[in-house]
């Protein structure tokens, strides 16, 4: 009996034979809607990801003084304008919403309230404050650490060097740099500790120098001097952390995904899904047509440092109670802070459906045995409906819990999954 608000993952009945086109990249799109809003004059966001992230990024910009418009082309973003009075940002639970709009409102003269879904009450934020108020700003948070929080907006932000430990997420990191060229004298970060999610970085300061900053980086420093941004148009890749489900789906289904427009270069994490699958025996191409992935029936079990890539966590995990022998999944521990703990959800719920998942320090370890129906409960994380979708290929009787929630950054993913299993 199906659980209600649930869906059923389809079981894979023949080979995959489909091509599959995903939406933009969520955290292309977010930077690309707040460097626009940061820059002199208007700019055109190409093929934009429209997801319940990106809608509350342009509407935390809208209450920041930049509006948007959805045109034939795509939107198009008019720079910040200044205000006072009162302002309030809904977060939702989007990790980029809540670290990259604070160093803009502080920019500003408004004070702007903060708030989101109850899962982002929970996840990490306090670095990013702390570095914000040595920087100039104005923030009450109570002491929380975490929204509720209020910034009071004192016109700008003197900015200056600070020390930074970005180790809990990389997004503090980037929200600093992403706004550092509006700062009086630019910054210079110094990172303490480690940081995940390396290509998140590697974006972050690629998209600065598109809009024309001028970042610089020497291994564990980072110096952003002050820039007039400006940019006509930008084009969004598709999100290649989005395609993960795709492009496992014919390691556990047999025969070939291909992912429509996946770029020949990118910072985007998800690239190294074509090493991933190669290594765990899938036949990779990569052309003018997008990413062919082939299924060859092997699946061996595999030691992983995810500590780079940590996104694509819950689907590699689904994925890996498939293998024919033990994996390791390590260098994540900042998964507990994500949507949910995505590391004791992902143990939780692959052992009440008869797995061997155990949650270790920094990851998981997977020792493949059969898998039975069931419901698989999603925390309001999008990735855990992928996760799930994933399952279901090779599950009989998966029940994905709200899949609905997979809207935070793709809102036809059902669809697209059932079409993909169509041909
Ligand atoms: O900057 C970004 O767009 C992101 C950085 C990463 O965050 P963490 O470093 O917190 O994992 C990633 O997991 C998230 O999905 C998107
Ligand atoms: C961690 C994620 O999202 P966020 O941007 O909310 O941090 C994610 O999409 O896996």
């Amino acid at each position: 009996m199906p659980a209600e608000n649930s869906w059923t993952a389809p079981v894979a009945a023949d080979k995959l034979d489909a091509t599959v086109r995903v939406p933009g990249s969520k955290s292309i799109t977010n930077r690309a809607y707040v460097l626009a809003a940061l820059s002199a004059g208007p700019t055109l966001v190409r093929e934009p990801l429209d997801s319940r992230d990106a809608r509350l990024m342009l509407g935390a910009l809208a209450a920041l003084g930049a509006s948007s418009e959805h045109t034939a082309d795509g939107v198009r973003v008019q720079p910040l304008t200044d205000g006072d009075g009162e302002a309030a940002i809904t977060l939702g639970n989007a990790g980029t919403v809540a670290r990259f709009t604070p160093p803009l409102a502080a920019l500003g003269s408004r004070t702007v309230h903060f708030d989101g879904d109850p899962a982002i009450r929970r996840r990490p934020l306090s670095p990013l404050l702390t570095a914000l108020r040595e920087l100039g700003a104005d923030i009450d948070d109570g002491g929380r650490g975490a929204p509720p929080f209020t910034v009071r907006g004192r016109g700008g932000l003197a900015g200056g060097e600070i020390e930074l430990d970005s180790s809990a997420s990389s997004q503090f990191l980037s929200a600093l740099l992403l706004a550092a060229p509006a700062f009086t004298v630019g910054v210079t970060v110094r990172l303490v500790g480690t940081v995940p999610s390396e290509p998140h970085i590697a974006m972050t300061l690629d998209m600065l120098r598109r809009f024309g900053a001028a970042p610089e980086r020497n291994r564990r420093e980072f110096h952003v001097p002050p820039a007039t941004l400006s940019l006509d148009h930008y084009t969004v890749e598709p999100d290649l952390s989005t395609a993960a489900p795709f492009v496992v789906a014919p390691l556990l289904a047999g025969g070939s995904v291909r992912i429509a427009g996946w770029p020949r270069e990118t910072t985007q994490p998800g690239d190294w899904l074509r090493s991933l699958v190669r290594e765990l025996g899938a036949e990779v191409s990569l052309d003018d047509d997008g990413l062919r992935v082939t299924g060859t029936g092997r699946l061996p079990g595999a030691t992983l440092d995810l500590h780079e890539v940590g996104e694509l966590t819950p689907v590699v995990a689904a994925l890996l109670c498939f293998a024919d022998g033990p994996s390791r999944i390590s260098g994540v521990a900042h998964l507990r802070g994500h949507e949910t703990d995505r590391l004791a959800a992902l143990a939780t719920e692959l052992t009440a459906l008869g797995g061997d998942v155990t949650e270790t320090e920094d990851g998981l370890r997977i020792r493949p045995v059969p898998l039975g129906g069931g419901v698989f409960h999603t925390y309001d994380d999008h990735r855990l409906v992928m996760a799930g979708a994933v399952l279901g290929l090779r599950v009989p009787g998966i029940e994905v819990e709200n899949p609905a929630t997979v809207g935070k950054t793709f809102p036809g993913f059902v669809d697209a999954w059932q079409r993909m299993l169509a041909g």
